[in-house]
């Protein structure tokens, strides 16, 4: 996803108008059940020849205070422009979203106030210092200076940079910039931070290190976490996914009910000759079982997968076809993905991670 070029407001004005010390801050306030709770949101932007462009079409979305909520989709599903309702940077065409307790439509300049966005292309200046970096950002804010300079070391020890505070940008690592783009989300104390693939383009470790990130930043202060990815694993550690294809929502669970909802195991068999095995196997299988050879070998799909192999092997072999592997895996949430959007997740992950060496 890239920057949402928003409609409605432009991320500068967005920031000039997040004052923190607004008196009218609902900071006090009780808690709201959810973080985050949408009912029948849509967004339509104008299209060719007075056609309309349905984005999001009757969004109904639950997010619980302190979850790690996974937001999954193929390219142009809508995602983006569901965090840009969310966040206020977008109007809502129709229907209710309300975040940390406040109507996006109703109260823009709150609903501001409560999150923090991390987009996926990063904006820092890249001749300033990482503290230099943040301090620009505080006074966007309208922080006051020893509220700023609190505020800064905070974010920084949080995401471990203190010690390349006076680094340039430029000469931090991937991963570090990442997590320096964590602490300019957070230096406003959000209750909710969006983060727009956080880690598309980072090696294994810097993925790792801005995840324990996240996660300590949850622990600590209880702060919701509204993620895109494109990593399964990343999704996977997640309290709650949801999937979205086409604008509407196609499922929404824990990452084990979701694949649970799936059911069946996948069965792969390799033998000398899986084309008359195929045969076998149709009239070994439980009925309407479907089944596909691919470059794996003939693959199935079954309840108690495993139970299933010596029963085909033992069917195979009576055949005179020998069985060279077989192998039985419970549904992966690429398979939950695949069911519900007929792609897998993996065919829309952006490319090539850096290379370089995280510390
Ligand atoms: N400002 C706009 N004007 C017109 N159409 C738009 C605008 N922004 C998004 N769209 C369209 O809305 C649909 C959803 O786009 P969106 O960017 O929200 O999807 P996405 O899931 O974030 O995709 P990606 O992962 O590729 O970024 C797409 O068809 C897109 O072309």
């Amino acid at each position: 996803m890239k920057p949402h070029a928003g409609d409605d407001a432009p991320a500068r004005a967005l920031l000039l108008t997040a004052t923190p010390e607004d008196p009218d801050s609902n900071r006090s306030a009780p808690e709201p059940a959810y973080a985050i709770s949408t009912r029948d949101l849509v967004k339509s932007y104008p299209g060719p020849d007075g056609t309309a462009v349905h984005a999001v079409r009757g969004l109904d979305l639950d997010v619980s205070q302190g979850e790690t909520f996974a937001f999954l989709g193929p390219n142009g599903a809508g995602k983006s422009t569901t965090i840009a309702m969310l966040c206020a940077l977008a109007r809502p065409t129709a229907g209710r979203a309300v975040v940390a307790g406040t109507d996006v439509v109703a109260r823009p300049d709150r609903v501001r106030r409560n999150v923090g966005m991390l987009f996926q292309h990063s904006a820092l200046d890249p001749d300033l210092t990482a503290e230099q970096n943040l301090y620009i950002h505080t006074r966007l804010y309208g922080m006051g200076r020893r509220h700023a300079r609190r505020r800064v070391g905070e974010t920084l020890e949080a995401v471990a940079l203190t010690d390349r505070r006076r680094s340039p940008v430029r000469t931090l690592s991937g991963g570090m910039r990442r997590r320096l783009e964590i602490a300019r989300g957070l230096l406003h104390e959000p209750r909710i931070l969006f983060l727009d693939e956080p880690t598309t383009g980072l090696d294994p470790h810097a993925r790792a290190q801005v995840w324990d990130h996240l996660r300590t930043l949850r622990e600590r202060h209880g702060t919701t976490l509204f993620v895109t990815t494109h990593y399964l694993e990343e999704a996977e550690n997640c309290d709650r996914l949801a999937i979205i294809d086409a604008g509407r929502l196609v499922a929404q669970g824990t990452p084990f009910a979701l694949r649970a909802a799936i059911g069946d195991d996948r069965v792969v068999l390799r033998t000398g000759d899986d084309t008359t095995a195929r045969q076998v196997v149709h009239e070994t299988a439980p009925p309407g079982t479907a089944l596909t050879l691919d470059a794996d070998g003939l693959c199935l799909r079954v309840p108690d997968g495993s139970a299933w192999i010596p029963r085909l092997c033992a069917a195979l072999e009576a055949h005179g076809i020998p069985v060279r592997a077989a192998s039985a895996t419970p549904p992966t949430l690429d398979d939950v993905f695949f069911h519900h959007t007929g792609r897998s997740i993996t065919t829309a992950r952006p490319p090539q991670p850096e290379t370089g060496k995280d510390a």
